[in-house]
């Protein structure tokens, strides 16, 4: 599908998508457990995956009215699936299920579409392996198609923490249904930490116990996951709500308003303070789980993304809005996700006329008073750049189209219909 987007304002209410992050671990977590009744959940192109995984593995998933999953899970011992298990495009599913795999006693086979399979899964396939199990890339380069046979024997284990910190996610929530659970030690820094917080809250959540520790974070085995009252309640996803607070930060002279904001541990909550360092107005009410932004006159900053890499393509976009320049750094672990996200916002914001500065692990993007330009721009498979250069298209000169915009289906299925509901002008063509 390609969208073209015409230069409007936006204003008016929405209210969050689901968690992605959220709804993964909670699927998941409910197949690790006996009965959960998922509510609120994210169902998207990625979750589907997970839910796929989790009844190849003996569960049952059974999506109910209003966003209710309810989850009949393989009570932590997962079957050796029958068929291949097919990730599409969700890193999240592969490497958490592929440390589920590991407890399986046989193999496993996951693949994915060519975007996950050119991610890397080298570090948690050696971690696997060096717990005792057997886990290889069948192209012998880190990548998917991954081949699996447990069961995992060992209880102490060290990652690097600088490639994804989906590899501690993974063996964090399957490490506590093995025998003598896990010790991970940390060998770099760990990048995207917020996203392990995620999981120490969700398997709280569940009654299973995880810390951190002086170098790593250890999980102790034979524990048995089960949510309170068997319920569980995704709460909204702040990587989602980047996009509306970002179209109202630049073409919101109305106000936007977003529901469903609740505090959780999502380091992606940084966005809110990002567009109020910008110069957006901006008011949070924690309690109420509401955000109200109004359009300013946007000033460039610098940025961080080492906790918070998927905000990248929208502070881009802000940055470009912005006058002076907008300076993204500790990006490097930003190129190894669906696409490389330093290189495809330099690349698809230089279409529309913006100068950008690219370094291996920083982006500079040089702002300027005078408006980008409408182009046509390519959305790289990925949903993040099409949702990111969607709002580009709002304060372009001219129109803006998006080719390959159905990918938004990945984490914000609705997206481009919320969009339209805050009075965007857009209109939507098959390819
Ligand atoms: O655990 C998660 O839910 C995620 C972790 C992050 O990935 P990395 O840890 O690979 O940076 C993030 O980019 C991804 O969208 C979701
Ligand atoms: C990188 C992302 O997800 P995943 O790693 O699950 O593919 C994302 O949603 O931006």
């Amino acid at each position: 599908m390609h969208v073209t987007i015409s230069p409007s304002s936006v204003e008016g209410t929405i209210r969050a998508p689901p968690s992605k992050s959220y709804t993964h671990r909670a699927i998941l977590a409910a197949g690790y457990a006996d009965r959960t009744s998922v509510r609120d959940a994210l169902w998207s192109a990625d979750t589907r995956a997970t839910a796929r995984a989790v009844e190849l593995f003996g569960g049952d998933v059974d999506r109910r009215d209003g966003g209710t999953l309810e989850i009949e899970g393989f009570d932590g011992t997962p079957g050796v699936p029958a068929d291949v298990i097919d990730c599409d495009n969700s890193g999240t599913t592969m490497r958490l299920v592929t440390a589920t795999a590991a407890l399986a006693d046989g193999t496993s086979v996951l693949t994915g579409d060519e975007s996950l399979r050119s991610r890397p899964q080298g570090p948690l396939l050696e971690a696997i392996t060096d717990l005792g199990a057997q886990a290889a890339s069948t192209r012998s380069n880190g990548q998917a198609p991954l081949v699996v046979t447990g069961p995992i024997s060992g209880d102490a284990v060290s990652i690097p923490g600088d490639v994804s910190s989906q590899y501690v996610t993974a063996l964090l929530m399957a490490g506590a249904v093995t025998d003598d659970g896990l010790e991970l030690t940390l060998e770099t820094e760990l990048k995207s930490a917020p996203y392990v917080d995620i999981t120490l809250e969700l398997l709280e959540a569940f009654g299973v116990d995880a810390r951190r520790t002086d170098d790593g974070f250890a999980v102790e085995g034979g524990q048995r996951y089960g949510a309170e009252s068997g319920e569980y309640a995704v709460p909204g996803d702040f990587s989602s709500i980047s996009y509306p607070l970002a179209a109202g930060a630049i073409a919101g002279e109305n106000g936007v308003r977003i529901e469903g904001a609740q505090p959780s541990a999502q380091g992606d909550t940084a966005i809110v303070e990002i567009v109020d360092r910008m110069g957006a107005s901006v008011d949070w009410d924690r309690d109420a789980g509401t955000i109200d932004v109004t359009t300013g006159s946007l000033e460039g900053i610098e940025v961080s993304v080492e906790n918070t890499p998927d905000l990248l393509p929208t502070i881009a976009t802000l940055g470009a809005v912005a006058d002076g320049d907008t300076r993204i750094t500790n990006a490097e672990h930003v190129r190894y996700k669906e696409t490389d996200r330093v290189s495809a916002m330099a690349e698809e914001l230089g279409k529309m006329g913006v100068e950008t500065t690219e370094e291996p692990d920083s982006l500079t993007i040089h702002g300027s008073d005078s408006r980008l330009e409408g182009a046509t721009v390519e959305g790289r498979g990925d949903h993040r750049i099409v949702m990111t250069l969607a709002l580009a298209g709002l304060v372009a000169d001219g129109e803006t189209t998006i080719t390959g915009a159905e990918h938004v289906d990945v984490s914000y299925p609705g997206f481009f219909d919320a969009l339209e509901g805050l009075g965007a002008s857009l209109e939507r063509r098959r390819e």
